[in-house]
């Protein structure tokens, strides 16, 4: 309800939602003299989302709900929280803000759930105090508190090189589906790479984007089976050294017939990709049935980047 004379006022609580993701194809150069490593990577936003619910409060806080909530920080180092005070110093903003957060993506799974925090995070403290920051500036201070925050903002399908913040869009036709092999131990992100460099040492090639042709092309076509086929994670040796019970969930994907099965990002969660809606459901079952995930899920993309989905007192 607007009341004459106060539609002006900053609304009170903003709910944005925004996706998690898959790379679909991540290709890892070798470590940067910044401890970061170059990429090239294809990102696909999928139907696993994260809410973010923020209102005006005297102090900064988080809480958060969802199966893997007690294992999401609530200290400074919460990626939402660096996140709104990100929007507030940036625009000379003096309020604060309470971050409730809904966690659908799995928590240090490799589907970027805390970057799909912070995004939503972004959006919804910019909508909050009324700051009108650009899609740009967005970007940018999306890039500075992390290297899949960008994408969580934008979505959809894009190839992102530099640390993965860079992003282009890429053409994608017609809908994906995913079975999702979910495990409650995680695993670090920094760890995963560092396993990277001891497999790989100096051999780690340079990069080039040839190599994603076959998955680009897939893509345009909207060919679910050369999709399957084109799959590829340079860190996923890394991740199976770390976490060698990760061949199961491979493999039990392999057995119900996904066109292609891959660790998501630093791992430990499998996507299956398959036919349809249905074999997605079939291939979930077949984790479960087989005691390798924690948990399952079911997901299709692409999907649009962070969004607000409500707005109220
Ligand atoms: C594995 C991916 O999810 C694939 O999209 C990303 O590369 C990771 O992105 P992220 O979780 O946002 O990672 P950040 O928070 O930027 O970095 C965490 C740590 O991962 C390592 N890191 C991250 C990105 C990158 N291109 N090279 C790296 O070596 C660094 O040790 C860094 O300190
Ligand atoms: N809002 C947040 N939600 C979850 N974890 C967070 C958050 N903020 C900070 N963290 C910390 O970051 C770590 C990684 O969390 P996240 O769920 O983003 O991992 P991830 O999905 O593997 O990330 P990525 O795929 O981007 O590498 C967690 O173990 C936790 O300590």
């Amino acid at each position: 309800m607007t009341v004459s004379g106060v539609d002006d006022l900053p609304e009170r609580t903003v709910r944005v939602r925004a996706p998690g993701k898959v790379n679909l194809s991540l290709r890892v150069g070798p470590v940067g003299s910044d401890g970061y490593h170059p990429v090239s990577t294809v990102f696909q936003a999928v139907s696993v989302y994260e809410e973010v619910v923020a209102r005006s409060a005297g102090e900064f806080g988080v809480t958060a709900e969802g199966p893997q909530a007690a294992a999401v920080p609530t200290d400074d180092s919460n990626l939402a929280l660096r996140a709104a005070r990100a929007v507030a110093a940036h625009a000379g903003v003096d309020d604060a803000a309470h971050l409730h957060l809904v966690k659908g993506v799995p928590v240090a799974g490799g589907m970027a759930g805390g970057s799909a925090d912070a995004a939503a995070a972004l959006l919804a403290c910019d909508q909050l105090w009324g700051t009108g920051l650009s899609r740009d500036e967005l970007v940018t201070i999306a890039a500075e508190l992390g290297s899949d925050v960008p994408f969580a903002l934008v979505g959809h399908t894009a190839v992102g090189t530099g640390r993965g913040h860079l992003l282009t869009p890429a053409l994608s036709r017609g809908e994906f589906h995913w079975a999702f092999a979910v495990q409650d131990r995680g695993l670090p992100t920094a760890g995963v790479y560092a396993a990277f460099d001891d497999l790989r040492g100096h051999d780690a090639q340079p990069l080039t984007d040839e190599h994603d042709v076959p998955l680009m092309q897939a893509l345009r076509a909207g060919d679910a089976t050369a999709l399957g086929a084109a799959l590829h994670n340079d860190l996923e040796p890394a991740a199976l050294e770390l976490d060698p019970g990760l061949a199961e969930p491979l493999a039990v994907a392999t057995d119900a017939g996904a066109l292609g099965v891959v660790v998501s990002g630093s791992g430990p969660t499998v996507a299956a990709l398959a036919r349809s809606r249905q074999h997605a459901l079939a291939i979930a079952a077949a984790f479960t049935a087989s005691g390798v995930a924690d948990r399952v899920l079911t997901a299709s993309g692409p999907v649009p980047g962070a969004r607000v989905v409500g707005v109220g007192d």
